[in-house]
């Protein structure tokens, strides 16, 4: 029988020590120059080959070092069809690297065509004739309701997949809706919140770890809000965003944590894949761009480490 998602996360946290998922969001502009300079920027196949290459580079260097990546579709689909396909490349690859790989796709509509976007995210089919692999979980977007996560869920449940409900978002101006307070005195977040734990809570979708193959996104850079979910929903795994580049803090981002060390995923993206536009970086590996992702992640768990240390130890 297939492992649950939430079970494998579970062991890759505990095996590499480490809760950090690095954010795969490759930007052409901002590759490292030996891999710009190789062609031209309006060559479309050369602009995703770029891509490619670094997204490899980057899953290597990182791969020993924590127990998942995460892609954010945005950053291939704007390349149309090579685009897509490039992403869903990179997830095999990732994948062949034994990490959790999480498709930051943020998927939501109505039930029935959440069941469409469900079979194209989380099959082991759709892609089987290109020999590539799906995601082990995807993002996506409950603003619909129930109806809009439980497709979903049941997908993701039957093939030993995971997916994450953006339950509350790492952007300042996401306080102004999501923090609305509703005539029952819960804020909007909160509300979205109590229905992922609804559907998250079937014992159908509980692995042996106790933890849900339905879990939650929420930004680490409002503390004062969203920590208290950890508390009250203790079968879930929360994916967070907002550490680092977002000014979200370690030790604010590690109480989504359990003191075990699982129960939250912590994404860095552009702090860890451009490292070496740092000075520090630069200055310490020179133009070895690769050394400077790598010693990023380092780092990054690192501080993690130390943040969640203090509180639990
Ligand atoms: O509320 C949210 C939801 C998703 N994201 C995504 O996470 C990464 C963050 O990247 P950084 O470079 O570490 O800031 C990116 O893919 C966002 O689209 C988020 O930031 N906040």
């Amino acid at each position: 029988m297939t492992k649950h998602f939430c079970d494998r996360l579970c062991e890759s946290v505990k095996a590499k020590n480490s809760p950090l998922a690095v954010g795969l969001d490759p930007v052409f502009s901002r590759l490292p120059e030996d891999i710009r300079s190789k062609g031209s920027q309006t060559d479309e196949d050369f602009v995703i080959d770029a891509v490619f290459q670094f997204g490899c580079e980057v899953i290597k260097a990182v791969a020993q070092h924590v127990p998942a990546i995460k892609l954010n579709i945005a950053f291939f689909e704007r390349y149309g069809y090579e685009g897509i396909e490039c992403f869903h490349s990179l997830v095999t690859e990732a994948k062949e690297q034994q990490l959790e790989v999480i498709g930051d796709v943020k998927r939501g509509d109505i039930g029935h065509t959440c069941l469409a976007y469900a079979d194209a995210y989380l099959s082991e089919h759709t892609f089987r004739t290109l020999g590539l692999k799906p995601s082990d979980a995807i993002t996506i977007n409950g603003f619909a309701g129930s109806e809009g996560i439980e497709p979903f869920a049941e997908r993701a449940g039957e093939n030993g997949k995971g997916v994450f409900v953006w339950v509350r978002a790492s952007n300042s101006s996401a306080a102004r809706l999501q923090d609305a307070v509703t005539a029952d005195g819960q804020m909007f977040y909160e509300i979205l919140a109590d229905i992922t734990a609804e559907i998250a809570s079937m014992p159908k979708y509980i692995g042996e770890s106790g933890y849900s193959c339905v879990g939650m996104v929420v930004g680490g850079t409002s503390p004062e809000h969203t920590t208290k979910l950890r508390e009250k929903y203790p079968n879930i795994w929360f994916l967070v965003p907002g550490f680092g580049s977002q000014g979200g803090e370690a030790v604010d981002c590690v109480r989504f944590c359990k003191p075990d060390g699982t129960g939250a995923l912590i994404n860095s993206s552009r702090g860890i894949i451009y490292a070496y536009e740092e000075h520090k970086y630069k200055s310490a590996f020179a133009d070895d761009w690769r050394k400077c992702i790598e010693q990023a992640a380092i780092d990054a768990n690192k501080v993690l480490k130390d943040s969640f240390d203090k509180i639990y130890k």
